[in-house]
């Protein structure tokens, strides 16, 4: 998909009235199959702009254009049928607790499937979608899992379970949210460079939010930086040197450098008492 913003402005409806736009003035073209991250300070609208791109918060001033279309100018119906072509990761990824993972990853397929087919699939899965939740899980490590419940996964092994719902989806811009919080490096390298490669590979535009400028840098080939919602640069990976980085993080230097989670810890064992 291909993505147009042009002199782009959007806040929350919540956003009390003096405080400045969540974006401002933001021109950026993303061509159908590109990869981009964007990095920037808490609080520099990345988030904001996903959501933006998802067609949750819509423009105040300027305008978006998904494939050519201005998603808010199309009829309710029209815009529904769009953002089943997007597929939303967010950080923290909304699964009942008692769900079963296989479910949980099935969910990714649900903007295509009808009423009738996920309610079904809920009580019975056909047999080839249980296997491409599988094939889904074994590629972020986590083929073991596929019947578990979610609230007996770590938050990491929660995560990438949010993350293999991508690939169950049909859809043509994927929008990831901050992907690698409570991962450890070894598997948010190996996570994040999964996501570029299968986007890559199915001509599907990705654009994720990164806290960790070393890994966006490492895994991504553009990068465009923002701070208080505006763009600050919009450049190759191999060009977003140190000075372009001090600049971005200027006064937020200890998030520049803020390390990966340590490994996974395994879900909390329940402990059994005894009384004497
Ligand atoms: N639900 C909301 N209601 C009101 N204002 C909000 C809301 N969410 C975000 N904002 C404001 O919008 C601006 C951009 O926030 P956003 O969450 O997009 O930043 P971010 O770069 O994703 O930050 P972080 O790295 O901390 O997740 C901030 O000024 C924030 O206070």
């Amino acid at each position: 998909m291909r993505v147009d913003l042009q002199a782009l402005h959007t806040r929350h409806p919540a956003a009390r009235r003096e405080a400045p736009d969540a974006l401002a003035d933001l021109s950026v073209q993303i061509q159908t199959g590109e990869a981009v991250a964007v990095i920037g300070p808490s609080g520099a609208g990345k988030t904001s702009l996903l959501h933006a791109l998802a067609c949750a918060l819509p423009p105040t001033a300027g305008q978006m254009l998904l494939d050519g279309q201005d998603p808010w100018r199309l009829s309710e119906r029209a815009r529904h049928a769009l953002r089943g072509r997007l597929c939303l990761l967010p950080q923290t990824p909304p699964l009942p607790p008692r769900q079963r993972v296989v479910h949980a990853v099935l969910a990714g397929a649900l903007p295509r499937w009808s009423l009738l087919y996920s309610l079904a699939s809920l009580f019975y899965p056909r047999a080839s979608d249980v296997q491409a939740a599988a094939t889904a899980l074994a590629a972020f490590d986590l083929a073991d899992k596929l019947w578990e419940r979610v609230d007996r996964l770590s938050g990491g092994e929660r995560q990438r379970v949010g993350l293999a719902r991508a690939l169950l989806s049909q859809g043509s811009l994927w929008l990831v949210d901050e992907p690698l919080s409570a991962l450890d490096p070894t598997r948010a390298q190996a996570a994040l460079q999964l996501l570029v490669n299968q986007a890559q590979a199915r001509g599907v535009t990705l654009v994720a939010s990164l806290h960790h400028v070393e890994l966006a840098l490492a895994a991504f080939p553009r990068v465009i930086g923002l701070r208080a919602g505006r763009l600050l640069f919009d450049l190759p990976a191999a060009e977003v040197n140190d000075a372009r980085l001090q600049a971005l993080y200027a006064q937020h230097e200890q998030e520049l450098h803020a390390p990966l989670p340590s490994p996974e810890p395994d879900p909390v064992a329940p402990v059994a008492m005894t009384c004497r």
